[in-house]
């Protein structure tokens, strides 16, 4: 089933090119570059952003960590596990221990019942060394060396680039003050996300028996993903609900979204898209007769609000004809309400024995 340049599933995001925003722009420039960018928000809620200021050989970099981090041994990335429950969010997913869905409810056993299709992917979360509601977990130096002072400092880059996104945003829908947002983001409560999807025989993904990422929508601001070339990325088509459409991967550019709390804060102008990780679109990401899936390496960069931050309609989004629809919310509050069927709140032992 490979696709074709008139496959009609497979999607061309808007491309939105940042050297038109950046310094050395006119102001006709910004604030064109800032109203595409704001349509394809309301119209898709994903975009592919080139020339976006992070250089290709600092992604390179950022990935080839990623990759010897997941070549460690378990033991190893064990030494950094992440805490039982979903309140903090940091250090080393094991495969089968985070569990994605859109399932919001405080029963537990539906977590379970959910987990019984695990998600073959492990992943390790970084947050910034400030954050005390949710500290980091490190491996040790000695056990790999260099990551830590890497990822922070690409944390930072990453961030750099979200604010410049966040004000072209409030520019591209007429805020009065673009940078409006940036006075809820110091950024301290990003997130910054290395993921691996080991590889996986075809017919487990086409039957369903195990998932790669399952459909869900990112909760926070926005969210500014890079990944490799295999594909498997997939966003829900806006117009034909239930409908998923293919993301080719475009080579260096951040496939950015819009997240639930960013979407609240827009009264639902800005949307934030369904999404789910699945079978690679071309077959030559296939191997052998059970069609092993090529290894998948994908790095999030989750843009969220303080986590004291009121997310309230913003005045501009609104009007007689177009009522606020949601109350004011703060983000820890949503966060850990989104969050509650996402990890076990004890794992069993026999889980990590298995790993
Ligand atoms: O791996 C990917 O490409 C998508 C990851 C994702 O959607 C997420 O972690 O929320
Ligand atoms: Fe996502």
């Amino acid at each position: 089933m490979g696709s074709t340049e008139n496959d009609q599933s497979v999607l061309k995001l808007p491309v939105i090119d940042f050297a038109k925003w950046g310094s050395g722009s006119t102001p006709e420039e910004r604030l064109s570059t800032a109203k595409e960018l704001a349509d394809a928000c309301h119209n898709v809620g994903f975009v592919f952003i080139i020339n976006h200021g992070i250089s290709l050989e600092l992604l390179e970099e950022a990935f080839g960590w990623s990759r010897r981090l997941f070549d460690l041994k378990i033991e190893e990335k064990m030494l950094a596990p992440h805490p039982d429950g979903p309140t903090v969010h940091r250090g080393y997913s094991w495969p089968g221990l985070e569990k994605v869905s859109q399932v919001i409810s405080d029963d537990l056993e539906v977590g379970e019942k959910l987990r019984a299709v695990a998600d073959c992917k492990e992943s390790y979360e970084i947050g910034s060394e400030e954050n005390d509601e949710q500290p980091n977990v490190w491996i040790p130096k000695e056990v790999f060396p260099g990551f830590r002072s890497f990822m922070t400092d690409f944390y930072w880059e990453c961030s750099k680039v979200s604010h410049e996104i966040l004000t072209a945003i409030g520019t591209g829908i007429g805020l009065k003050d673009p940078a409006f947002l940036l006075k809820f983001h110091s950024g301290h409560n990003n997130q910054l996300r290395l993921l691996h999807y080991s590889p996986i025989p075809a017919a487990q993904l086409e039957n369903e028996s195990s998932a790669r990422m399952p459909a869900h929508s990112d909760w926070g601001s926005i969210t500014m993903l890079f990944q490799d070339d295999c594909g498997g990325l997939e966003v829900e088509n806006q117009h034909l609900p239930g409908e998923f459409i293919k993301v080719t991967p475009l080579k260096n550019a951040i496939v950015m979204n819009i997240g639930d709390l960013l979407m609240r804060w827009s009264n639902d102008y800005l949307k934030s898209t369904l999404h789910r990780v699945t079978l690679p679109p071309e077959e030559d990401r296939y191997t052998g007769p059970d069609r092993m899936t090529r290894s998948r390496y994908s790095i999030p960069y989750f843009v969220g609000p303080d986590s004291n931050a009121v997310i309230e309609c913003m005045p501009e989004c609104a009007n007689a004809n177009n009522p606020v629809k949601y109350g004011p919310i703060v983000q820890r509050e949503y966060r850990l309400m989104r969050g509650k069927l996402q990890y076990p709140d004890k794992t069993p032992q026999s889980a990590t024995a298995s790993v």
